[in-house]
């Protein structure tokens, strides 16, 4: 077990079979002094099955671990991504808070790579063009994704958007169908330029658009892009130093500033400059990303519990856990440490969730009763976009209930209806979904990934784990096509059904 943890377990033997709602009733400033503010995000974490005794202890341990510094250097440029010898400025792309020559460098090309985006929306806005299609996968579809669709009530309307994604050319052929080639544009997105569900659309896309005039890119690789048959002039660039999952703050996010225009696009760097600043400059037992970091660490490594859940009660933030599960979870994916020994503790947990309260629907039964303790994340907005006050108070009342009913469970004589409580949560409330609440929720989580890591001594920051099956892949292709076999014999199998049904 790694040393740094020994006094955290000696916290939960102190506490022993403390209870959230023994913390709770014993502690009646705790329901207000486990909370932080940052700009629209409140934040409550006195559903978590930690006594102040025991945040002390965290707080000690992020002082001791030297986070702060950490922080400091992620935002100065230090080579954070050590197996691929990069820094990941993601935060140059929205805020000046980064020091020396490196960040400055960032700062500089993401401005005019921003300026360049900012000409291309503009060209856009001016033409014929009604639809816009964001080409892409993993980073270059996620995030985008998510803050169009969370964000659509901040759109100005004058583009529709859509994604491809997939490989599966049925998401290609569906997006496309009652889409006029003539006044849509495409924007292929790839860091890479290399990854190869993208350019099989990107490719589809082209044949469709039957020119390359509505063809857009963006990509490290410019030349690949040009190589593809993008005019240069529209392939806006993006750089090593920032990692795909961090990258809607770039051209990347061509698709969420054509949706709610660069104005809206700026107020959404805008809120996570707001996190980065406080990330970076508030002290350790008032930061918020720090608290949530060591919190994810406490459930994960102190308490054992797997699987961490993230319930959006908003239905403009559905596509949230499906974009964390690509930011924690193939940052966090990891089993060796930066100097490649094995780490010496549990790292990520699964994460997954989705909106309240469709998902009371479903999977809230196995939180409630299940055998399995999983910490959740409930999100709410307290300001709605709608006039539909009675409706807006039911969702509120429904976040609030499952965050209660987990914590405090219920007795009852039929074991069947007993709750058993002791389910610990964190609430998140934004004021309102806007631009620069969303960016500052997103960044609050990025820091609280590279914080998780650093505790873990893991790199967030690379993902080598995604090559192998992309490799196998690669080799099988021949085999599916007939034109080969398969070296596995339970490949080899599964070859001769499919072919079976050829
Ligand atoms: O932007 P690219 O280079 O096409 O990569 C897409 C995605 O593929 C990955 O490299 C691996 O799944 C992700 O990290 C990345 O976001």
């Amino acid at each position: 077990m790694a040393a740094w943890l020994e006094p955290l377990h000696a916290q939960a033997r102190r506490m022993g079979n403390a209870t959230l709602r023994g913390l709770v009733d014993d502690d009646p400033a705790r329901a207000g002094d486990f909370s932080l503010r940052v700009g629209p995000i409140h934040a409550n974490f006195a559903r978590q099955r930690m006594d102040r005794e025991a945040l002390g202890a965290l707080l000690g341990v992020a002082g001791d671990m030297a986070l702060p510094v950490a922080m400091r250097a992620l935002f100065d440029g230090a080579t954070v991504n050590v197996s691929e010898q990069r820094p990941a400025l993601h935060t140059a792309l929205r805020s000046g808070l980064g020091q020396g020559e490196i960040a400055t460098r960032a700062r500089g090309q993401a401005r005019a790579a921003h300026e360049r985006m900012a000409d291309s929306i503009a060209t856009l806005e001016a033409s014929e063009v009604t639809d816009i299609v964001n080409v892409g996968i993993g980073g270059s579809d996620l995030g985008p994704r998510l803050s169009v669709d969370a964000l659509k009530d901040w759109r100005t309307g004058r583009f529709r958007l859509h994604f491809v994604g997939n490989v599966d050319a049925s998401e290609a052929g569906h997006v496309l169908d009652g889409l006029d080639p003539r006044r849509t544009a495409v924007v292929l997105v790839s860091k890479s330029f290399g990854t190869q569900e993208t350019l099989l659309n990107g490719a589809i896309l082209r044949d469709w658009l039957g020119s390359g005039d509505r063809m857009h890119a963006v990509s490290a690789n410019v030349a690949a892009a040009v190589a593809f048959g993008i005019d240069p002039g529209r392939v806006l660039p993006m750089w090593d130093w920032v990692g795909g999952r961090y990258s809607l703050w770039s051209t990347v996010g061509f698709s969420i500033a054509a949706a709610i225009g660069m104005q809206g696009f700026d107020g959404f760097l805008g809120g996570a400059a707001e996190m980065d600043a406080h990330a970076l400059e508030s002290p350790v037992e008032a930061n918020l990303p720090l608290r949530h970091a060591l919190t994810a660490v406490w459930n994960r490594n102190i308490l054992g519990l797997p699987t961490q859940a993230v319930l959006p009660y908003d239905q403009r933030l559905a596509l949230f856990p499906a974009y964390l599960q690509q930011l924690v979870m193939e940052s966090l994916g990891k089993s060796v440490r930066t100097d490649g020994s094995p780490v010496a503790t549990a790292t990520v947990p699964v994460l997954w969730g989705g909106a309240g309260t469709n998902a009371q629907h479903s999977f809230f039964q196995a939180l409630h009763q299940g055998t399995d303790v999983v910490p959740a994340d409930f999100i709410g907005v307290v300001h709605p976009a709608h006039g539909h006050s009675g409706s807006h108070a039911v969702l509120l009342a429904n976040l609030l209930a499952q965050s209660e009913a987990l914590a405090n469970g219920c007795a009852d004589g039929d074991p069947q209806k007993a709750y058993p409580g002791n389910r610990p949560s964190t609430v998140l409330l934004l004021d309102a979904l806007t631009p620069r609440s969303l960016g500052a929720l997103i960044a609050l989580y990025e820091h609280s990934v590279y914080l998780q890591a650093t505790m873990w001594g893991i790199n967030a920051f690379d993902q080598w784990g995604v090559e192998l099956g992309k490799r196998i892949a690669g080799d099988l292709l021949p085999a599916v096509s007939g034109k080969g076999e398969a070296r596995d014999p339970v490949t080899r199998a599964l070859l001769a059904e499919i072919h079976g049904h050829g």
